[in-house]
């Protein structure tokens, strides 16, 4: 019986009843602190472990009665060591005080790493017999509820992969053909080949249209979880109020419209690959969160408060060059350094020589075995024809006319000249007009990059670009420009 005159039945079937269906840690906590609530003056609940030997805790926390749920690392006052040390609940300060009273209850024996934490409302306390009978009870729980997570877990995992796995079986029926001839793709194969096997992060560098989706698919293809679906998203192609629950998901009532929880892209790739296309694109706030995401594989989905657990690996893929947006400082150093792991760059078209003839037949059988047409011959003037364009959209610019082509000439020949006189990127087209800031930026970039971020002195960015030091750091600072991005390691 506790003083305060509560019927320890009452408060041990109201535990078991709450507890029993908790999946998680959090839920857990904050349910048994509700249940305890009503038949206890209970202001908070703590559940702490006891990291190793250390005078240190990983603590829940929850206030009753609507108030937050908190996971908190803190050092353990003495009390709290005594009882874990004894295997025996401590509540005997301020006994007798109007002040609040704490009662440690250890779960399990002497040496117990667990412990339960309970702040109760002035002038109540607890009988010991009866809080270590709480104390069993609770751990007793706990067991169970680890039981549960973890059935939750499997079973969650299960369906979500199953998931992807159609989708993708649905997208992918015909696998595209990857042609890699010249020399510098043979090197980009090389890489992909060699890190394939390791959980390794790989950024993929590239000009749009270059094949860089296309490589990340035969990386994890070659992978060890080249059997588990692989997610894609594109980082650049959701406002960025959206790209954070694409990426960790959201709850139920979130955000207005959220009326079911939803899973994000680090779920469902959960297990195998996540790809992130167009990592530059991703707004300053959300680069901080993934950066987390990516350094602890656990994150909190949109209006959630439980932490889910994963196993990605990350292949990540850019068309803008990184290291000036460091230094402009639209994109995080730490978070380019957690993705730059293995860096490899794919060529443009226009840089892989004797490539195009292997390609374009490539191209040309696969897209009319898609359209359900006869595959053109590739006469010669055709290939000398194609290789006087200059490619900007590269290889998808590529496929885009040959589709064209194909489709005028039905499928009999290979309609060139009427399906390039429509390509709205001309080989000849007029640049587009810079900024003139733009223009100076790249200027200091590219001696800034050439000099190693030298500034003073022969062989310095300043003297390389005509102008005198002081003048240079004040374009630089005006633009934004951080000449430590452009040191190399180790020295700056
Ligand atoms: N080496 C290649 N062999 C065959 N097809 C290719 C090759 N490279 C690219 N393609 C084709 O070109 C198109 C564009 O490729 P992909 O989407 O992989 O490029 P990307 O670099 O990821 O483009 P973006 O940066 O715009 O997302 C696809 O249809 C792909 O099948």
């Amino acid at each position: 019986m506790t003083e305060a005159g509560f019927e320890p039945v009452e408060v041990l079937a109201a535990l078991v009843a709450a507890a029993s269906e908790a999946h998680t840690r959090r839920t857990w906590v904050r349910r048994v602190a509700e249940a305890l609530a009503r038949t206890l003056p209970l202001v908070r609940l703590e559940l702490g472990e006891r990291a190793g030997d250390t005078d240190e805790a990983e603590v829940v926390s929850s206030v009753p009665n609507g108030g937050a749920v908190a996971v908190t690392r803190r050092r353990l006052h003495e009390r709290e060591i005594a009882a874990l040390r004894s295997g025996r609940v401590d509540e005997s300060a301020r006994r007798g005080t109007s002040v609040r009273s704490l009662v440690v209850v250890p779960l399990g024996g002497a040496g117990a790493a667990m412990f339960v934490a309970l702040s109760l409302g002035p002038g109540a306390r607890l009988d010991p017999g009866f809080a270590a009978t709480l104390g069993d009870v609770l751990l007793h729980l706990l067991r169970g509820q680890d039981v549960t997570q973890r059935v939750a877990e499997l079973s969650r995992r299960a369906h979500v992969e199953n998931r992807e796995l159609r989708e993708q079986a649905r997208h992918g029926e015909r696998e595209r053909p990857l042609v890699a001839q010249s020399a510098a793709m043979q090197e980009v194969l090389r890489r992909i080949d060699a890190v394939a096997p390791f959980d390794t992060t790989v950024l993929l560098a590239g000009e749009s249209g270059t094949g860089k989706e296309l490589l990340a698919q035969r990386l994890h293809r070659l992978s060890a979880r080249g059997h588990r679906p692989m997610v894609a998203i594109n980082c650049g192609a959701l406002p960025a109020n959206l790209v954070e629950s694409a990426l960790f998901g959201h709850e139920a009532g979130a955000f207005t419209g959220a009326t079911r929880r939803h899973l994000g892209v680090f779920e469902r790739a959960d297990r195998g690959t996540l790809f992130l296309d167009e990592v530059g694109e991703l707004p300053l706030e959300v680069q901080v969160k993934l950066l987390r995401a990516l350094q602890s594989q656990e994150f909190e989905r949109v209006g959630g408060e439980e932490r889910v657990r994963v196993d990605v690996r990350v292949i990540a893929a850019t068309h803008r060059e990184l290291e000036p947006m460091i230094a402009a400082g639209t994109f995080r150093r730490d978070l380019f350094f957690r993705l730059c792991v293995f860096p490899i760059r794919v060529p443009p078209l226009r840089e892989r020589q004797g490539e195009l003839p292997g390609l374009t037949a490539a191209l040309v059988a696969d897209i009319a075995a898609r359209l359900r047409l006869p595959a053109p011959a590739v006469p010669p003037a055709a290939l000398v024809r194609l290789a006087r364009h200059a490619w900007p959209g590269n290889v998808r610019e590529l496929a885009n006319v040959l589709e064209a082509a194909i489709i005028l000439g039905r499928g009999q020949s290979l309609a060139l000249d009427a399906a390039l006189a429509v390509d709205p990127a001309p080989a000849h087209a007029p640049a587009p007009v810079e900024r003139l800031d733009d223009a100076i930026r790249r200027c200091i970039i590219a001696a800034l990059r050439a000099c190693d971020g030298r500034i003073y002195g022969p062989g310095g960015a300043a003297q390389a670009l005509g102008l005198k030091p002081g003048t240079l750091q004040s374009k630089m600072r005006k633009l934004g420009i951080d000449r430590e991005s452009f040191v190399p390691a180790g020295e700056a």
